[in-house]
């Protein structure tokens, strides 16, 4: 497809359709929008990532392709923006968070938390898939859970990325682990991405339930209580955590350890589980715990947001390489995934 990509002259986007909010999309799902060009009128359908609408008088550059055309939001990107995998010589990041493919308790539907589980085929299949969706999209640094679902997930995701780099778990465990596991070829180390596992990305620790059937834990003590224990952000479940101490834990690893990396410059991924990214969305969006508790994350969707100038900004889901949509990429980006297929 590299050499189908063509620039088209900017255009100006001219609606925005969501709910019958013309002009104003929300940050969440798709958005079906028309842009208008210089001369020639471009349908390019659906728009993830809401928070490129969120702008009425927004210009957008439309880059097409045969199979995809992807479009990026001039305004948001810095003009000295380069290809390179880290830019240093602006504070624009990718974050990349992926919740880890179907275990095989979440298969049995069995309550997991800290229990370490592997993927279903199901899930290594969803993890390739949230691989393919994240292959133009720049990553430095990978941080993972120390549970071997995320490992997975994370591992099988970056066998689709387009610059083949190859994921290396640092092993800092002991003064050994970390000596044995030197690589003494410069060159090497720059096709490597460092993948940090931290206990503080974990699930949340689910107590007594690990290990019961959730469908039975619910027909025993009733949905709404169970409900109440899987999703309410302060009440913990019998002697487990709740959202808010998973977030007391996973939020200040990400602040502490991450969010200096995204600050300067590098593009992480994060692969975890379902409630320790919903207290880092929670984080990053700005939930209250009200807004919280209807907060579902599927899993092997990858979520791409911006960091910029300290804000983090949602840009949805980057579709699957099959599908025929319009992706807002930054310039950045949009100039990386380019660097990639010119290199093809
Ligand atoms: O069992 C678990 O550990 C989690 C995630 O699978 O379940 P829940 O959907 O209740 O958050």
């Amino acid at each position: 497809m590299a050499a189908m990509t063509l620039y088209q002259s900017v255009g100006t986007l001219q609606s925005c359709r969501n709910n019958g909010n013309s002009g104003l999309c929300p940050d969440y799902g798709h958005v079906s929008f028309r842009s208008v060009s210089k001369g020639f009128k471009v349908d390019v359908g659906l728009l993830r990532g809401g928070s490129f609408c969120s702008r009425k008088r927004s210009t957008c550059v439309i880059q097409a392709s045969a199979s995809q055309a992807t479009v990026f939001d001039e305004a948001s990107a810095p003009s000295s923006a380069t290809t390179s995998d880290s830019n240093k010589k602006t504070s624009e990041a990718a974050l990349i968070l992926i919740r880890h493919g179907e275990s095989m308790w979440n298969e049995k539907n069995l309550f997991t938390g800290c229990v370490d589980v592997p993927l279903t085929t199901k899930g290594v299949e969803e993890a390739i898939e949230a691989g393919k969706r994240i292959s133009n999209i720049p990553v430095d640094m990978i941080y993972t859970s120390a549970l071997i679902r995320a490992q997975m997930t994370a591992m099988l995701a970056m066998t689709q990325h387009r610059r083949k780099k190859v994921p290396t778990i640092i092993h800092e465990e002991s003064e050994q682990a970390g000596a044995w596991s030197q690589i003494f070829s410069e060159d090497t180390k720059m096709q490597c991405i460092p993948v940090v596992t931290a206990w503080q990305l974990n699930e949340r620790m689910y107590g007594e339930l690990q290990g019961l059937n959730k469908q039975e834990t619910a027909d025993k003590y009733g949905s709404e209580q169970v409900h109440e224990w899987r999703r309410s952000y302060d009440i913990p479940p019998p002697n487990g955590e709740s959202l808010e101490m998973c977030a007391d834990r996973a939020v200040a690893y990400f602040t502490e350890h991450i969010e200096p990396q995204l600050a300067s410059g590098k593009n992480i991924m994060i692969a975890a589980h379902g409630n320790s990214l919903r207290s880092i969305i929670m984080y990053l969006d700005k939930l209250t715990s009200q807004e919280v508790i209807s907060l579902e994350l599927a899993t092997g969707i990858p979520m791409l947001y911006i960091f910029n100038e300290g804000r983090f900004i949602r840009r949805g889901s980057p579709p699957a390489p099959a599908e025929a949509t319009v992706y807002a990429y930054t310039k950045k980006l949009a100039q990386y995934r380019q660097k990639l297929d010119d290199n093809v």
